[in-house]
């Protein structure tokens, strides 16, 4: 055993550490007091973390807190991190302490040592101490608030924002390729007046759009940032300066914009700003949600469904059914969106939650909103790729059913009122007609008359039908 492991030591003793290991003794003892998921943060919270941790460095030092070797040490070791070198050295369970200590810890230690390696130390000696150095002037309560904050509006903006554009990209081209197919509108699933396929894109397109604009929405609370509040907000132990120069270095980091938080009190005792902003996420998953379930429907066939639009064949459906076509992608963008609303219960709930001075479930509020934005963003993508591009129009067959509509009803109301309509629809219904033949047949309109208020293009546009200008 002795060959395999070091001994590390924290306040309260020795700990056997992984030989080639960067943590030290409290991540370890965090290893032994939290086997429950085997869940740990992703890359975004542990490059958060690296941010956090090499701005601090950064200002420390530029406040001459801390010597220089040390610094520039810590923050080349941050860098490492930021970059993803060191990603399996954060082992420590999402279901942890709810400050989130132990991570803060875990990347104390981690850069601590590695810092300590590239200035030519053994790992362990503590040349570069993880709270004295790596974590001076601050505190769990203020560094992890601060990573969330970072990780969650980085992947906002650097994950789900393109993503969505690449899909409202791909809605906008089908807009327009089927701007021309028109078809049965429908409403509570039964025939309504046409639209064309065209519009209903255009729907879509406009529901990501404005999903774009909500998540766009949450820069300004999720840009506060914690740093600088130390363990109750007040600051205690930390440099006037500090928290403001540490936000300039995470943004010239990041390339988002960060600022100092309004109140730090706020900012460490209630985290509304990750409800607010998973909110957004939630009403961006409910859309592609809705959009992938009407795309099923218009795609269900291929011979006995509504069968207007043609789904793309990415896999073999069936493992029994031969030549069965299922659409995959869309079914994977539905899950995506319950489970998008499952986080969104433990974002919200964990956002209330919190006693006096401190919000209590920091890990789980970042490994949540982290987990949905992600699956946002690779499901947003996959859609618009790999699903919505790939999609033709039955233009043919569109048309033809439209003809059949009894909707098609609708448009007389105003040349021979509801009632006569209404007994038009039902005998077309009846006797299987189009309303065009029983209209015709009635005497109700001329066959010009027809063409005029009867034209289903026509029809999928504002006005009344048949009246001069
Ligand atoms: O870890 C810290 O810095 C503080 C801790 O969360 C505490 O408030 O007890």
């Amino acid at each position: 055993m002795s060959e395999d492991y070091r001994v590390e030591r924290d306040s309260l003793g020795e700990m056997q550490v992984p030989s080639d290991a960067y943590w030290g003794a409290q991540t370890q003892r965090a290893i032994q007091n939290f086997p429950i998921s085997g869940i740990t943060f992703s890359r975004r919270f542990v490059r958060g973390l690296g941010v956090v941790k090499k701005a601090a460095a950064q200002a420390n030092r530029d406040l001459g807190l801390v010597d220089d070797d040390v610094a520039e040490a810590i923050v080349e070791a941050a860098d490492e991190v930021i970059a993803g070198e060191h990603d399996d050295q954060f082992p420590v369970d999402i279901f942890q302490t709810g400050s989130g200590t132990s991570s803060n810890m875990n990347a104390n230690e981690v850069i601590a040592n590695r810092a300590a390696e590239l200035m030519g130390s053994e790992i362990g000696d503590r040349v570069v101490h993880p709270n004295d150095h790596v974590n001076y002037g601050q505190s769990s309560n203020d560094v992890i608030p601060t990573a969330m904050h970072v990780a969650s509006l980085e992947a906002v903006e650097k994950d789900v924002i393109p993503a969505l554009d690449t899909l409202r990209e791909a809605l906008e081209e089908k807009e327009e390729e089927f701007d021309d197919v028109v078809k049965t509108g429908r409403t509570h699933l039964q025939d309504a007046t046409p639209v064309t396929l065209g519009q209903e894109f255009g729907g879509y397109r406009t529901q990501v759009a404005k999903g774009l604009a909500r998540v766009d929405g949450v820069r300004d609370h999720l840009g506060e940032l914690a740093l600088g509040g130390t363990a109750t907000g007040t600051g205690l132990n930390t440099h006037e300066e500090f928290p403001g120069r540490a936000a300039e270095y995470i943004t010239k980091e990041t390339g988002v914009q960060f600022r100092e938080a309004d109140n730090h009190f706020e900012a460490q005792a209630a985290h509304d700003a990750m409800s607010e902003a998973h909110g957004a996420l939630r009403t961006v998953a409910g859309s592609l949600n809705k959009i992938a379930n009407d795309l099923r429907l218009l795609a269900s066939g291929p011979r006995n469904g509504l069968g207007e639009i043609e789904q793309p064949e990415n896999q073999p459906g069936s493992s029994i059914m031969p030549g069965k076509i299922n659409p995959v992608v869309a079914e994977a963008v539905n899950q995506v969106h319950k489970q998008v609303v499952g986080n969104d219960a433990a974002v919200s709930a964990g956002a209330a939650e919190g006693q006096i001075d401190l919000n209590l479930y920091k890990p789980v509020l970042a490994h949540n909103f982290l987990e949905s934005a992600e699956l946002i963003s690779n499901a947003s993508q996959v859609f618009g790729e790999r699903f919505v591009r790939k999609l033709e129009a039955n233009e043919e067959y569109c048309e033809s059913r439209v003809e059949q509509s009894m909707a098609m009803a609708t448009s007389l109301n105003v040349h021979i009122g509801y009632d006569k309509a209404s007994e038009v629809a039902k005998t077309a219904l009846k006797e299987d007609k189009t309303v065009r033949e029983v209209v015709l047949e009635k005497g109700y309109l001329t066959e010009e008359e027809a063409d005029e208020v009867l034209d289903a293009r026509k029809m999928t546009e504002r006005g009344i039908l048949g009246q001069d200008d």
